[in-house]
């Protein structure tokens, strides 16, 4: 009776020994963690990123858990009070309200993307905030996804793929659904970076005859790689027959691809954007497109983004639209997750990111 009563004491105080000990890891990890710098992160971005954020033991990390609708605005305000790191992706505006909810603390900030127009650089570097971004990693997918769009938008495949399916394949024809081919053609690129020189690398084995470029100024070393050859902005126009705009979305490019470029392009030509929507003016595009000014176009890239479906670009058989693909392989969008994370983490210790903006 006595051993059984002492044993029940005994593991009754090992229970108690041990819910100290636990309460007492937790709250020694607690103080520790709250020490950290605190990170909020907008997005489930892909797991290579999280794992080297959760594993780092350098931050104390908060997440919005969802990858299918990105944070409310009111609760990223909220959200990022106080924090010392950043990790967005291009839906999060980073203006000047949200830079001043985040407050003082705020020293890097890290988008998963390689374009930055959703970010208000002045206002960054105002503050001094270092921001990281994900450049060269996405090349491959981006250059894949153009030559992919290119040809499905220049030899219709949307088109046939719907009269196969829909009733309207007949009998073989000699002129139905013929499209462009890139064999002797002349390639535009508008805006010549590493993503430009990865699309014209896939494009030269296609028989392509010539590839121009035009940029603020000439790129030599990038051209020579492609044989390019620099030309103006209205020779771009006039003489490509496939024109792919590469370039950032910045006030000098927004809507340089209006009436006047494409009233200078030939009727044949093929028009692709997997930059930014806000280059093209939509309204000029649809006019150049309905009454045939150009042949087709090709967008990965819209504005808004989503594009409502009730949109005029939607109701035409000459318009290919994608919803903003061009970087989504698994590969490519884990590999944008890690550099994201490793550039905040390097960020935060003061180092070198391995790809930061210059501001
Ligand atoms: O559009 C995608 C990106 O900027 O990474």
């Amino acid at each position: 009776m006595w051993s059984s009563r002492m044993a029940l004491r005994r593991l009754q105080q090992i229970a108690a020994t041990s819910l100290n000990i636990t309460g007492g890891l937790t709250s020694n990890m607690q103080r520790t963690m709250s020490t950290l710098p605190r990170v909020y992160v907008t997005r489930q971005i892909p797991p290579e990123g999280l794992k080297i954020l959760r594993e780092s033991g350098q931050v104390q990390l908060e997440l919005w858990e969802s990858d299918d609708v990105p944070v409310p605005r009111k609760e990223l305000l909220q959200k990022v009070k106080g924090v010392a790191g950043l990790v967005c992706v291009l839906t999060e505006k980073i203006d000047a309200e949200l830079l001043d909810a985040a407050g003082p603390n705020l020293k890097v900030l890290s988008t998963m993307s390689v374009g930055f127009d959703h970010l208000s650089l002045e206002e960054l570097k105002k503050r001094g905030i270092r921001v990281g971004y994900t450049p060269d990693v996405l090349t491959d997918a981006v250059a894949e996804l153009t030559v992919a769009l290119l040809l499905t938008t220049s030899r219709r495949l949307i088109e046939a793929t719907h009269e196969a399916k829909t009733g309207g394949w007949g009998t073989w024809r000699t002129l139905w659904l013929c499209g462009h081919e890139l064999a002797n053609s002349t390639v535009g690129i508008l805006g010549l970076g590493r993503i430009g020189v990865a699309i014209a690398e896939r494009l030269a084995p296609f028989k392509v005859k010539k590839f121009i470029y035009t940029d603020v100024a000439p790129r030599p070393e990038l051209a020579s790689i492609i044989n390019a050859e620099y030309v103006s902005f209205d020779e771009m126009a006039k003489q490509s027959d496939f024109l792919a705009v590469c370039c950032a979305l910045t006030p000098e490019t927004k809507e340089i691809c209006n009436k006047n470029l494409f009233s200078k392009m030939k009727n044949t030509s093929i028009f692709i954007n997997t930059s930014r929507g806000g280059v093209v003016n939509q309204e000029d595009l649809y006019e150049a497109l309905s009454t045939g000014q150009i042949a087709g176009a090709g967008l990965d890239v819209t504005v808004p983004e989503p594009l409502p479906t009730s949109h005029p670009l939607f109701t035409l058989k000459n318009c290919v639209i994608l919803p903003h693909i061009a970087s989504a392989s698994y590969t490519t969008r884990n590999a944008m997750s890690a550099l994201a994370a490793n550039n905040l983490l390097l960020g935060l210790r003061g180092e070198t990111m391995i790809k930061e903006l210059k501001l």
